[in-house]
């Protein structure tokens, strides 16, 4: 690499991986919010991305992400709010235009021009910068995306994903000191998806770039994130880590949002919660303490949290399967237990359990469970239940 490009050597992206919250602002939206007539499609959003750091915008379709984007390139205007970049105000009282903001977008279609090869696709934009200076940048960057061997190629000539390294070097070459993504990689075939994931996640980490990306697809989120935010109708739900969020979602929009979840409601009993899988200890449940004696709560518990099997010599059952889903690698129960609760229970070919046989749930969680108060749809950090404005 040469020392002119932006890129750290593989222990300082490391070390930005390990703790992406510490570091300087790049990004900051302030109270942020987006008017169209009478519809607000952003409502006081507020958020700091750090220097290094990937985040996505995780959503489903029409919560606002693209709006977010657009508000962050440049492209609209908020209707209330600030935006920052690097400390300086962008959006708010002044308004920047997107060509001197410094931000760089990779858009879905990838856009590069058909009638120039890679090389020259990605030496647009470094005009004005001599010419030695530019090759070598250019010969960095499609070391750095995995394409050197293809830089005269036109994109017609390129995969689908080689045309992704390409956009991506080009949105790198002139070092803006934030990159946006918007949906990068819903024009690939799944296997390719997967791919370009670990892919990307790692020339951005080696780029040494701050990066905002876009996406309704919770798997991809999770996997090229340091923080992922979870957006609904225009407001952050929850911005977390990728285990936060999936673990340990506040609300229960986002415990839904982000994968099959199921509650198995109880009451906090002294040192246990009696639940339809037996007691299970407060020790083992996020937050929850001796104070919430006689509280009744849900547990929130993922498919793999959970076994069924049929009840050894002894053991009593206290469910029944009520539902199969074959999923390829694993099968998805949906058992009734004996209270009413519904779980969702994943098992592998070899655990098969028969439908409608009584069976022997268990809890197999290897981590500490997320809970709600009865009824509620929502806990900030500290445990207590916000209002229920919010999505179920
Ligand atoms: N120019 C516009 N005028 C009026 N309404 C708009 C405009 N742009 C977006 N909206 C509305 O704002 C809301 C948020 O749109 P946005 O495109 O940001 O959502 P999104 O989360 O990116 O959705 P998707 O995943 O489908 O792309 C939608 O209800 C949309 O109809």
């Amino acid at each position: 690499m040469s020392s002119e490009l932006r890129t750290p050597d593989r222990s300082d992206a490391e070390e930005r991986e390990r703790d992406p919250e510490e570091g300087p602002a790049v990004l900051e939206l302030d109270g942020v919010t987006k008017r169209y007539g009478d519809t607000t499609v952003i409502d006081d959003l507020s958020l700091t991305v750090r220097e290094g750091e990937l985040l996505t915008l995780l959503g489903p379709s029409g919560c606002g992400k693209t709006t977010t984007l657009r508000l962050i390139a440049g492209l609209e205007r908020p209707s209330g709010g600030e935006i920052r970049l690097n400390g300086r105000s962008v959006a708010g009282e002044a308004f920047e235009p997107p060509e001197v903001r410094d931000v760089g977008v990779v858009f879905q279609e990838f856009a590069l021009f058909p009638h120039l090869s890679a090389r020259e696709n990605v030496a647009f934009g470094l005009d004005g910068m001599a010419e030695d200076e530019r090759e070598r940048r250019v010969d960095d960057l499609l070391e750095l995306v995995g394409l050197v061997d293809h830089g005269d190629k036109r994109p017609e000539e390129l995969s689908g994903g080689q045309q992704q390294r390409v956009a991506l070097a080009r949105s790198l070459a002139p070092e803006p000191h934030l990159l946006l993504l918007d949906e990068p990689f819903s024009n690939l075939d799944v296997d390719l998806r997967v791919e370009m994931r670990e892919e990307v996640r790692r020339i951005l980490k080696e780029a040494g770039v701050t990066a905002v990306s876009v996406t309704h697809d919770q798997e991809e989120a999770m996997s090229i994130s340091d923080r992922v935010a979870v957006m609904y109708e225009g407001q952050l739900e929850q911005v977390d880590s990728p285990e936060g969020v999936f673990q340990q979602p506040r609300s229960r929009f986002v415990a839904s949002f982000l994968g099959h979840a199921s509650f198995l409601s109880g009451s906090v009993e002294g040192d246990a919660v009696g639940t339809g899988v037996g007691d299970v200890p407060i020790a083992s449940i996020n937050g929850l303490a001796t104070e919430y004696d006689g509280t009744d709560i849900d547990v929130m518990v993922r498919p793999d949290d959970v076994t069924a099997r049929r009840p050894g010599a002894g053991e009593a059952a206290n469910g029944r399967v009520v539902h199969r889903r074959y999923l390829g690698p694993t099968v998805l129960y949906r058992v009734e237990l004996d209270t009413g609760d519904v779980v969702g229970c994943m098992h592998n070919h070899a655990e098969e359990v028969p439908l409608d046989e009584p069976v022997r749930v268990e809890l197999a969680a290897d981590h500490d469970l997320a809970w709600f108060p009865a009824g509620a749809k929502r806990v900030a950090d500290g445990g207590e239940v916000l209002p229920d404005d919010g999505p179920d």
